[in-house]
């Protein structure tokens, strides 16, 4: 019988019903850390990811195992940092390499978090170290944000780095895509990109999508859109969720490894489990994770760490 009223069904849609305050609030991944308040969970983060001003290239070991990620991983690792991969400004990544010197690598691809409006590469070197010390090549990609850059052209910013790290590597092992946040969908929209226009089909082994924003459409009714301005129209052409059931798979064997943390808000899993869900239904392969005691920050701050969950996740993907 089919139940005209909606009672007992948990609305598809459920940000349709919310008040404008509680849709805010979903949609402020801040004001849902636990550990910390809201303001200070985003200075750690950044402490975290950052580019200190201790950077001086005389440091100790023994300190380099306290800095800031970027920071440790400029003085320590071989690096190319700055790197143009197009014409437009800021249109930049830093490679980071591991000792052994190869072309023949893995490549892992970054994409930062912060509503595509902040955040930089120059903060968001997060997992090189553990990456590095395994033979994977990493690569910390800048996009033009907003207000200055739209969604669009960040999308052809993303797939132009994409295509950047497969011309310049073309022996690599792989490219691996990760992002978090409003990173995670721009890789997410990677799964969708068109590359012949680009002259090279890039060799996609995996895609790993961290608390991301996959179905925009709640976005433009939140503060986030004042610096983003999108229409619907922009927030529809640009969410997977409702793209990618009918994209086909480059390579049926890609990965695609969708994760949210325990402590993202209802939205935020709403967002990854429903974009899993929909990748099932088409040719990806597909797996979710839900990762344990840990908020919107603490996910990717953690892979700083060679024993966390998702660096183990990520390497045993990479290496499998
Ligand atoms: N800085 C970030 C970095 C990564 C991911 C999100 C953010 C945010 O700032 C989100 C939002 N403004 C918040 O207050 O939760």
């Amino acid at each position: 019988m089919m139940d005209v009223s909606g009672v007992g069904f948990p609305s598809k849609v459920p940000w349709k019903k919310m008040s404008a305050e509680e849709l805010e609030n979903q949609y402020c991944p801040s004001r849902w850390v636990v550990r910390l308040g809201a303001e200070e969970a985003l200075r750690t983060y950044s402490q975290i990811g950052i580019e200190g001003l201790e950077c001086n290239g005389a440091i100790s070991a023994h300190r380099n195992l306290r800095l800031p990620a970027t920071t440790r991983a400029r003085a320590t690792r071989k690096s190319l940092l700055h790197v143009p991969y197009g014409d437009g400004e800021g249109e930049k990544v830093d490679i980071y390499f591991p000792d052994e010197s190869s072309e023949a690598l893995p490549f892992f691809l970054f994409f930062h978090g912060g509503y595509w409006q902040s955040g930089s590469k120059d903060e968001s070197a997060f997992m090189v170290h553990p990456l590095t010390a395994q033979g994977v090549a990493v690569v910390i990609v800048a996009y033009g944000i907003a207000p200055k850059g739209t969604l669009d052209h960040m999308v052809d910013q993303v797939t132009r780095s994409v295509a950047f790290v497969q011309k310049r590597y073309p022996s690599n092992k792989g490219i691996y895509l990760c992002g978090h946040s409003a990173g995670a969908h721009l890789a997410a929209m990677m799964l969708l990109a068109d590359w012949t226009k680009h002259g090279v089909t890039p060799n996609l082994r995996g895609f790993f999508l961290v608390s991301g924003v996959f179905d925009l459409e709640p976005i433009v009714y939140t503060s986030q859109n004042v610096a983003l301005q999108l229409t619907l129209e922009d927030a529809q052409r640009n969410s997977p969720q409702l793209k990618v059931a009918q994209a086909q798979p480059v390579d049926p064997t890609c990965r695609v490894l969708v994760v949210v943390g325990q402590f993202d808000s209802p939205e935020f899993h709403r967002q990854s489990w429903e974009f899993y869900q929909t990748l099932c239904q088409g040719e990806w392969k597909a797996s979710f994770e839900e990762l344990h005691d840990v908020d919107h920050f603490e996910i990717v701050e953690n892979l700083t760490q060679k024993d966390n969950v998702l660096t183990q996740i990520i390497l045993k993907t990479i290496f499998q």
